[in-house]
């Protein structure tokens, strides 16, 4: 497989000049109109259908992608989300009113949708269109202009970007910057209107404190040890063949990829039985031979995933081998894993599980709750009561039953994290919100000073008391002692 685009980076100097013409382009004004916004999103989306061939040969290059995995997660759904966000975008950019209330009544109080301005979005390596492309969408239907510093890891798709983005986009509405820290970094120098990360946790610190000098908002998508909690009470095979797929898809380098599995103790040898069994359905000829599976990004994340899986003291139960020259890695599963296990150390992105067995439910929330939150938390289970414990005794971006990473797809769910793993949302409506300014407005009657002339002064015990009479707050009857009770103890 060939893909024929070079990765040239961007020069410092014209960092400053794409930034201060997409200034001026957005001080044009042309993005005010829907019609134009829609007219840029239906180029995203004609950039993503006419090239899908090239997409998927650049995808194969960089990640040894089969063309099912670039197919179905990446560039149908965000060209999906081209589609929705054209549909809908007259709908999201609407002013709204504001709720009744007899006080502002008069005043016709009203929410502004306005963009932010220009704004950068920092896209990784793993899935480089959805994370790149995906949220520009949101941003252009808000009325932005964009520029997109796609991975330089994933040169091959980035370059196509690169290449493709001038040919569809009107450069003042989109600009991408190539490169790689040095160009980041002379990026995050200007300032934004809002700035969108997606990446690991120790970057995110970096962009986090430029942002901050130059007081840019800031949206953070991060990843984390997303886990999964299994139920005996679960369909057993349904459950094995999903948990296997969401990892080993993209070679295990997705950030909501099922990172760890807790089991309980009396139940690991029948999970794994079932892992055994969807792992020869998938790969009839064993993983060595399958061409369904992806590679590891570069060098450097290989020899850390094989360090990792070097180090464990668990038990593999299949799996396990590598090739160095093509950056391989197996589906592998470990089970027995310990807590201070080399697998539980960090967030593993590669196609490695380690199935951890606990003593039951309760153990398994503990664990969680001890660790930061994950992005997603993922319970395989047919019992409602034992969804909601999970659900309702932990913390994580998405909280998914019965199956892994779709989600990501799902249109009209947020795609975000909490505390360590993101903070601020994207995808569909949500990207839309992210980069809209909810502008404050409304217009007041003079004749409403008949009513409200006693806020001016001279102030008067006798004006106070007609504010304080007539715009002061009743409260709902105070809580008894017994709900002050409850509330104290729950
Ligand atoms: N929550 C989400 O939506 C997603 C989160 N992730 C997370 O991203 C991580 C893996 O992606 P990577 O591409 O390796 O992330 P990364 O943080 O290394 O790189 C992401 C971007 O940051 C830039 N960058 C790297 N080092 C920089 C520096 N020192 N200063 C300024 N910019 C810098 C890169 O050029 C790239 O554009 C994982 O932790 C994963 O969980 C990945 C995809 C989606
Ligand atoms: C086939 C017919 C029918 C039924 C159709 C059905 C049931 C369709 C269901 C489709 C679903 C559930 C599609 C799900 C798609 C999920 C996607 C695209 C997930 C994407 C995930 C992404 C991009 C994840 C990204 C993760 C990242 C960035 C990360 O973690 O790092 C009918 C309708 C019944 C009849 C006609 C035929």
């Amino acid at each position: 497989m060939s893909a024929d685009n070079k990765f040239a980076s961007t020069s410092l100097e014209e960092i400053d000049q794409i930034h201060a013409s997409l200034r001026q382009g957005f001080k044009s004004g042309k993005l005010k109109s829907i019609a134009y916004r829609k007219v840029q999103i239906l180029q995203l989306g004609y950039l993503l259908q006419d090239n899908v061939r090239r997409f998927k040969d650049a995808f194969a290059v960089d990640l040894g992608r089969p063309a099912l995995e670039s197919a179905f997660l990446e560039l149908d759904s965000t060209i999906g989300d081209c589609k929705v966000a054209y549909d809908r975008v007259e709908k999201w950019a609407k002013t709204e009113k504001a709720p009744f209330n007899l006080n502002f009544f008069a005043f016709g109080p009203v929410v502004r949708n306005e963009p932010k301005g220009v704004v950068p979005n920092i896209s990784p390596f793993n899935y480089p269109v959805w994370t790149a492309i995906g949220p520009i969408i949101g941003a252009i239907a808000a009325g932005n202009c964009v520029v997109l510093k796609p991975s330089e890891l994933s040169a091959n798709v980035s370059g196509l970007i690169a290449e493709l983005v001038p040919k569809y986009m009107d450069p003042d509405a989109m600009r991408v910057v190539m490169g790689g820290i040095a160009e980041t970094t002379k990026l995050l120098e200007l300032p934004w209107d809002h700035i969108l990360y997606t990446g690991g946790g120790r970057v995110a610190r970096i962009i986090s404190a430029a942002a901050a000098k130059t007081l840019s908002p800031i949206t953070l998508e991060l990843g984390g040890k997303s886990p999964v909690v299994i139920d005996p009470k679960c369909d057993l095979t349904t459950a094995a063949r999903r948990i296997l797929w969401g990892k080993a898809v993209n070679a295990g380098q997705t950030c909501i990829a099922p990172d760890y599995v807790l089991v309980p103790r009396d139940f690991e040898e029948k999970f794994v039985d079932a892992l055994k069994a969807a792992h020869a359905e998938f790969y009839p000829k064993g993983a060595l031979n399958s061409s369904d599976i992806s590679t590891i990004i570069s060098a450097g994340h290989f020899s850390r995933i094989k360090g990792l899986l070097d180090k464990t003291e668990g038990e593999i139960v299949f799996g396990g081998e590598t090739d160095e020259s093509r950056k391989f890695i197996a589906p592998t599963v470990v089970k027995g894993v310990k807590e201070t296990d080399s697998l539980m150390s960090e967030e593993l992105f590669g196609p490695i599980l380690p199935v951890m067995p606990v003593e039951n439910v309760d153990a398994a929330i503990e664990y969680i709750n001890k660790k930061d939150h994950p992005l997603s938390l993922y319970v395989f289970s047919q019992d409602a009561a034992f969804k909601s414990k999970v659900f309702d005794n932990t913390q994580s971006g998405s909280a998914i039953a019965n199956d892994v990473i779709i989600h990501g797809g799902a249109d009209g769910l947020p795609f975000g994290g909490t505390g360590p793993s993101g903070s601020g949302y994207h995808h569909g409506k949500y990207s839309f919100d992210e980069f809209t300014h909810l502008r404050a407005s409304l217009d007041s009657p003079s004749w409403i000073d008949k009513i409200l002339g006693s806020r001016y002064p001279p102030y008067t015990s006798k004006k106070e008391n007609f504010l304080t009479k007539n715009l002061g707050v009743r409260l709902p009857a105070r809580p008894s002692p017994s709900q002050l009770n409850v509330h104290a103890k729950s």
